[in-house]
């Protein structure tokens, strides 16, 4: 695309108009930053950092290899295996017991527990929706999902479904809230008697405001309302506190590949920081605006006014150190460090944050996909950088360490510690972390079937070890200690079961895919006291490093079935061409994916890492041929074509092999992905869907 535009040089550097435009009359007014004196700073600091960048990605190339060949000449043997990656400096000396520092955090992080939503930056209505998810109707959630048992009939309200929702809401209420005597089924109004009246912090007119475990609960008593009007007690909704934080996302749920996608992510961003961002759509037949909420303010027992936030407390998630960008084109005619760019726009903006967000001062990153504690290193030194650059006083950019690659999982203390004084949470972002597992032992045998991958004993030792030193790093009271995403959006029972474990764990936040099932995950955090689990698992060991670099190779003459692998060839298939497919011709980084069941399941880039990576490892292996593969993807590209017969947009890819990108692209993935850097999958996307935007252009 670049090379048709008209360019703009700053300070040396090429940037793309949009992009120059957004920064000049956005991003920089109102900041007291001077234009010509911040591009430059920009400049230099990607003279500076840019060949360090590229070099960090050398050093991943130069242990993938070393690893590559030693399992090519070794039998897998533990104790040899920890050795030989000592050796190359891929296991690192574990640094001397030490406690974080980030200096001043919100309590949102640092005190309370509570779900994580993240959302695809660059849907502004989904966006919205997102930071106004720090409260939900439990009533709707229930209502309106899987939650319970049956579906509500249609063509209005459904009583029956009403009943069971609010029998439902008013045990839950038994348990985080209890009356002094009897059950809320039979309150009937009045002044309720708590059994701690201490639970009881407010009022505004008629609702209730209590409080457990450090999270909010509104009781809604309206008897006017269609709902209240038939309650005895005039109860209308119970409200939770749900979503207490929210990661807006730059990176794998989006499809960002040039200055214009990055334009429209920064410029929500913005609209976020100012607090002016609003969408409009159509919905039920009307066009809604949507804008972001306000305070909730209360009268507190003592009479004295209380105020909480309306909106969830944003991080933005950067991209990671591997991508390029066109978006700015560096003196020696490269493409830029993407993860260098996002830092510095995405703190530009969030100078104008005063307060609205962080009532700390402090900016909030997510850092992702970062191998080992010198990238993790690199990106302390960067942000230092940025807030130089940015005037910004030290360690205003506070960091969120996705512990999602293998490298890093494996040297996790001496990656918190390059951070130290800027960590706000680490996360167990599983499903990079199998994609990670799957590509780094490659070349060590054929792999165990997706399913089993979860029960398997790496995972364990990893989500095991990831409570166990960050709480070893004194995390807890002053960071986020997280848990993954749930993504299957439309499962909320089987959420509301097996969920729960993630707050057992000592956890104190988790992904959830949407508002919805922040507030039923908000229920978890009422059931299960997170501090006190962290003090007592305080006492307990790590699982061992031994368990974490157990891998999760199949036995070897493990008698593969052709039907398993059938099933295996084509699952996998149909989630890559179902994701690829709107990523590449649409544009939309993240969807929800009917599998070959039809269960809608959320993909994003990293699901598609592990499918591709796994597809590759067993044609690397022979478990399948590349005929099978072919044939996996000709069937499941019939069946994704069928579930998108619905969308106008839609290209079919079934007799169209020749044309379609997306096709290409998918093939690409699986056939190429032992190539692919550490299995990552934004760069054939990228290259596919560029292609894909230049064609359309034309
Ligand atoms: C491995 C990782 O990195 S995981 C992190 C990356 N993944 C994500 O960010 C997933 C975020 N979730 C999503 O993008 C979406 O929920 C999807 C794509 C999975 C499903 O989207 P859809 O099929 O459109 O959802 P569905 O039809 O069930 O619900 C749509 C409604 O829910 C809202 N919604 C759904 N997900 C979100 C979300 N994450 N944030 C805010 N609102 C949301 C929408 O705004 C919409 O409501 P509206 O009509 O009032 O605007
Ligand atoms: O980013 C999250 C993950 O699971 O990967
Ligand atoms: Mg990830």
């Amino acid at each position: 695309m670049r090379e048709d535009r008209e360019v703009m040089d700053r300070a040396g550097l090429v940037i793309a108009p949009p992009l120059a435009t957004f920064i000049e009359e956005r991003a920089l007014p109102g900041t007291g930053l001077d234009p010509a004196a911040f591009w430059s700073g920009v400049a230099a600091l990607f003279a500076r950092f840019a060949p360090e960048n590229r070099a960090l990605l050398a050093e991943r190339d130069r242990l993938r290899a070393a690893i590559d060949g030693w399992h090519r000449a070794n039998t897998f043997d533990p104790a040899a295996y920890h050795a030989f990656l000592t050796d190359i400096g891929y296991l690192v000396a574990e640094p001397a017991p030490f406690a974080i520092d980030p200096g001043r955090v919100d309590a949102e992080i640092a005190t309370m527990a509570g779900p994580q939503l993240v959302v695809p930056i660059l849907n502004a209505r989904f966006l919205l929706n997102a930071a106004n998810a720090r409260w939900g109707s439990l009533y709707d959630a229930l209502y309106g999902t899987d939650a319970l048992p049956g579906t509500p009939a249609t063509g209005g309200y459904d009583a029956a479904r009403g009943a069971q929702v609010i029998a439902w809401a008013k045990a839950f209420l038994d348990e985080a809230v209890p009356l002094a005597s009897g059950r809320w089924a039979d309150w009937t109004g009045g002044d309720p008697v708590l059994a701690d009246p201490a639970q009881r912090v407010g009022r505004a007119g008629d609702t209730l405001l209590f409080r457990h475990h450090g999270l909010h609960i509104e009781l809604v008593i309206d008897r006017a309302h269609p709902i209240g009007a038939t309650d005895p007690a005039g109860i209308a909704d119970v409200r939770l506190e749900s979503a207490l934080t929210t990661i807006c996302d730059l990176e794998d749920s989006i499809a960002a590949v040039d200055a214009d996608d990055k334009v429209v992510a920064y410029a929500n961003w913005l609209g976020l920081m100012q607090g002016d961002l609003t969408a409009s759509f159509a919905k039920s037949g009307a066009t809604r605006t949507r804008t972001l909420a306000p305070d909730r303010t209360y009268t507190a027992p003592d009479d004295s006014p209380l105020t909480l936030p309306g909106r969830s407390l944003l991080f933005v998630r950067n991209v990671g150190h591997l991508m390029t960008t066109p978006a700015v084109r560096l003196p020696d005619g490269s493409d830029a460090p993407e993860g260098i760019l996002d830092a510095i726009v995405t703190s530009l903006i969030a100078r104008h944050d005063r307060g609205r967000n962080s009532r700390t001062g402090s900016i909030y990153i997510v850092k992702p996909k970062m191998h080992g504690p010198a990238e993790a290193a690199f990106a302390d030194r960067l942000f230092d950088a940025v807030e130089d650059l940015l005037a910004l006083p030290r360690h205003t950019i506070k960091l969120g360490l996705m512990d999602e690659e293998r490298r890093t999982s494996a040297n996790l203390a001496a990656c918190i510690h390059a951070v130290r004084h800027r960590l706000v949470f680490i996360n167990t972002g599983f499903l990079d972390r199998t994609g990670d597992e799957l590509h780094t032992s490659m070349h060590a045998g054929a792999m165990i079937p997706k399913a089993e991958m979860k029960t398997s004993t790496w995972i364990a030792a990893y989500e095991n070890r990831n409570v166990q030193i960050g709480l070893a790093c004194g995390m807890s009271g002053k960071a986020q200690i997280g848990k993954g995403m749930w993504a299957a959006p439309d499962r909320m029972a089987d959420m509301l079961d097996q969920k729960i474990g993630h707050p057992q764990t000592g956890a104190n936040t988790a992904w959830v895919p949407s508002p919805t099932a922040a507030t039923l995950h908000a229920t978890h955090y009422h059931r299960v006291d997170v501090f006190a689990r962290q003090r007592a698992r305080s006492a307990e060991t790590p699982a061992p490093l031994a368990d974490l670099l157990t891998l999760p190779v199949a036995e070897a003459g493990r008698n593969w079935q052709a039907d398993a692998v059938r099933a295996e060839l084509d699952n996998n298939a149909q989630g890559i061409l179902g994701y690829v497919v709107r990523w590449v011709d649409q544009g939309i980084g993240c969807s929800k994916v009917p599998d070959i069941h039809d269960i809608g399941l959320m993909e994003d880039r990293a699901t598609l890492r592990i499918s591709s990576q796994h597809i590759a490892n067993w044609l690397l292996h022979g478990v399948a041929s590349p005929a099978d593969v072919d044939a996996a993807f000709a069937r499941m590209a019939t069946k994704v074509d069928v579930q998108n017969a619905d969308d106008p947009l839609y290209r079919p890819m079934h007799g169209n092999e020749a044309s379609s990108l997306a096709w290409q692209a998918a093939r690409a993935l699986v056939f190429e992905g032992v190539d692919q850097p550490n299995g990552y999958t934004e760069p054939l996307l990228h290259r596919f869907r560029a292609a894909r935007k230049a064609a359309d252009a034309q």
